[in-house]
Formats: structure tokens, C-alpha cells, sequence
């Protein structure tokens, strides 16, 4: 049995299988520019953030109706849950669909099919994330809170994606304001790419509770000092950070370094269909490069917990955590 965790920076998206993806294109008679799934493989070499968001919007071409969606979201369900995940928060990017003529309604009613059912079907609780592309403009963002309205009760919270550099968290103001105003919870991508300054505006500005990444911190002392202080959760992806190029290889990824800071650090696969591994994947390569200690791992965990949006079912939350602190370390895989 896996170790339990909450799998918190996932974007749905990202979880589009080679195999599901030609298998959407036939059902849709969507035309991709590959012969077969080992050549669309051997498109996952990204540079950096910006190479695999050109891939990763390319594929969502398959994506059409609320079965898609719906087939897409039970894969990575069924997926997480046998890699221990017992809750997930999921990103979805509604303006990427909208823009394809794909409306709001068809991916919250088609990811709601799957996640309605997932506790039932996979034993994972689940809530949804509605993020925005930072590199439209502020007045999209609006445009599709405004979208997302009729559909709320199924939405927890909001996020920033997309690429980070040149797009700063302030920009955004206005939009996070209206979410905070409406209840939702907020998170966004900050110190991916982008500078230390764009966690702090993330903080000040959008009022975030989570920083999504958040990895350039370690840059600015006073501010790994706040996130310590006020228990800012960050949610790492270090096999993406690798594939990426935020780091050269996983032996340099500052993880170890963050948990020995006393940063509230959680692991996570953010786009797992392309970056070579789902979480439990992350949680192994972390321990096997950096040399985690397995009550560091079991920390992990619990992190994953503390700092998953369970407020309004503690006692949810509390069985989890109890699940994490029993979990007895064997052979297998964390
Ligand atoms: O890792 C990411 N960073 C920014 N935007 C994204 N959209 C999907 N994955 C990512
Ligand atoms: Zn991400």
C-alpha cells in the first residue's frame, strides 16, 4: 500500500495520456500532427516552461465534448489513487477550451461526471480549481469568473498558470478581488520562472494561501523567513522543475534544503502525462536523489494534508492525517 497523501498542484489537463489522446482525436475526427503515440512521445523534450505549454495546448485539441472531459479526469483518478493520493485539488484552464468554441459549461459538467463519482469509484475526495492563463489579458480572466458563475457550488477555488515571466500576479488584481468576494479559495503560480518579488505580490496583492511552486524563494532570505513564519504552504513538482529546466537534475533540487528551512513543502506531479511520473513517482525520485529519511517523507504527507483546502470537513482532514501517521514504511513504494 502506497503512503496517503493529497495530491494539491495537478492540472487535469496535463494528465492527457499519449494513448488518450489518439484515442479522443478518433472519437472526435481531430487530426494530430503525429504518425502514433511513440511519436508524440518523443515531443516531450521541453527547454522550458514555454516549449511544453505549446505541446500541452496543442493536444487539448482533442478535448470536445463533456465525455472528454469526463473520461480524462476518471483516468487520472484512477491513476492517483492507486499511487496512495486519497484527496486531489485539480486545475482546469477554462479559457484555453473557451478559446476552441468548447464552453464553460461542457468542462465543469463533463470533470464534475468524474469527480462526482470519485470517492465512490476511487476512494479520492476531490475539489476543483478554476485557474487563469496569466498571459491573456486581465479583462479574460473577468470575462470567464463571469462565465464560471452559473456553476460556482462545483468550484473551490482559483489559481494563475501559464507562463510566468512578463505576467506579474498584479495584474490580476482585480479578478482575484471579485473570487475572494464570491468565497473561493485562491492560490497562483508564482517563482516557477518568475522572480521572488512575484511570490511576495502573489501574497500581497492576490491574497494567495498557497503559492503554486514557489521554488525561487530560496533567493530571498526575508521572504523563505515570512513564508516560515506565516505557514505559507508551497506546492513543488520537482520531476517538472527537472523536465523544465528550473533545475538541472533532481540531486539539485532545493526540496531538502526548503523542509530544513521548516517551508511548509508538499509533492506534487502538476502535468504528469508529461513530465515522467504521477506523484507517488515524485515522492520516490525525491527520496532516491536527495536522500529523504522516510519520517521526512511520512512530513510530506501530512503537509499534503495540512495544506489541502479541507476546512470545511476537518474531520475528513483528521482521518487522513491519522491514515499518514499509521502508514507503516515496507517495500513498497511511498
Ligand atoms: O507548470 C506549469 N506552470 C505554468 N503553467 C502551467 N500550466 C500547466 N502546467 C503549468
Ligand atoms: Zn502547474
Amino acid at each position: 500500500m502506497p503512503l496517503p497523501k493529497a495530491e494539491l498542484h495537478l492540472h487535469v489537463e496535463g494528465t492527457l495520456e499519449p494513448e488518450l489522446a489518439f484515442e479522443l482525436a478518433a472519437r472526435n475526427g481531430v487530426r494530430l500532427p503525429y504518425a502514433d503515440t511513440d511519436e508524440l512521445r518523443k515531443a516531450y523534450q521541453f527547454e522550458d516552461l514555454q516549449s511544453f505549454l505549446n505541446l500541452y495546448y496543442e493536444l487539448m485539441a482533442v478535448l470536445r465534448t463533456e465525455q472528454d472531459f469526463a473520461d480524462l479526469a476518471d483516468a487520472y483518478l484512477a491513476r492517483a489513487a492507486a499511487q496512495g493520493v486519497r484527496h486531489a485539488e485539480i486545475f482546469f484552464d477554462p479559457q484555453a477550451h473557451i478559446a476552441r468554441g468548447v464552453p464553460m459549461g461542457t468542462v465543469v459538467e463533463g470533470l464534475w461526471r468524474a469527480l462526482g463519482r470519485s470517492e465512490e469509484n476511487h476512494g479520492v475526495s476531490t475539489r476543483l480549481i478554476m485557474c487563469f492563463l496569466r498571459d491573456e489579458s486581465a479583462d479574460s480572466a473577468l470575462e470567464t469568473l463571469e462565465a464560471a458563475r452559473p456553476y460556482l457550488d462545483r468550484i473551490t477555488g482559483i489559481g494563475l498558470d501559464s507562463a510566468e515571466v512578463g505576467h506579474p500576479p498584479v495584474k490580476f488584481r482585480e479578478v482575484y478581488e471579485a473570487a475572494a468576494a464570491l468565497g473561493l479559495r485562491r492560490v497562483a503560480h508564482a517563482g516557477e520562472e518568475g522572480p521572488p518579488e512575484y511570490i511576495t505580490e502573489a501574497l500581497d496583492v492576490l491574497g494567495v494561501e498557497r503559492v503554486d511552486h514557489g521554488l525561487r524563494c530560496m533567493e530571498d532570505p526575508a521572504l523563505v523567513e515570512r513564508l516560515v513564519r506565516d505557514r505559507v504552504p508551497l506546492t513543488l513538482c520537482p520531476l517538472s522543475n527537472v523536465r523544465l529546466r528550473a533545475v538541472d537534475v533532481l540531486a539539485d533540487h532545493p526540496l531538502a534544503a526548503m523542509l530544513d528551512a521548516g517551508l511548509l513543502c508538499t509533492v506534487n506531479s502538476d502535468d504528469p502525462a508529461y513530465f515522467g511520473g504521477y506523484v507517488a513517482d515524485n515522492y520516490h525520485a525525491v527520496r532516491d536523489a536527495l536522500g529523504l529519511a522516510k519520517e521526512q517523507m511520512r512530513e510530506l504527507a501530512r503537509n499534503s494534508f495540512r495544506a489541502s483546502f479541507l476546512e470545511d470537513d476537518e474531520e475528513r482532514r483528521a482521518r487522513y492525517l491519522a491514515e499518514v501517521d499509521a502508514y507503516e514504511f515496507g517495500q513498497a513504494v511511498p
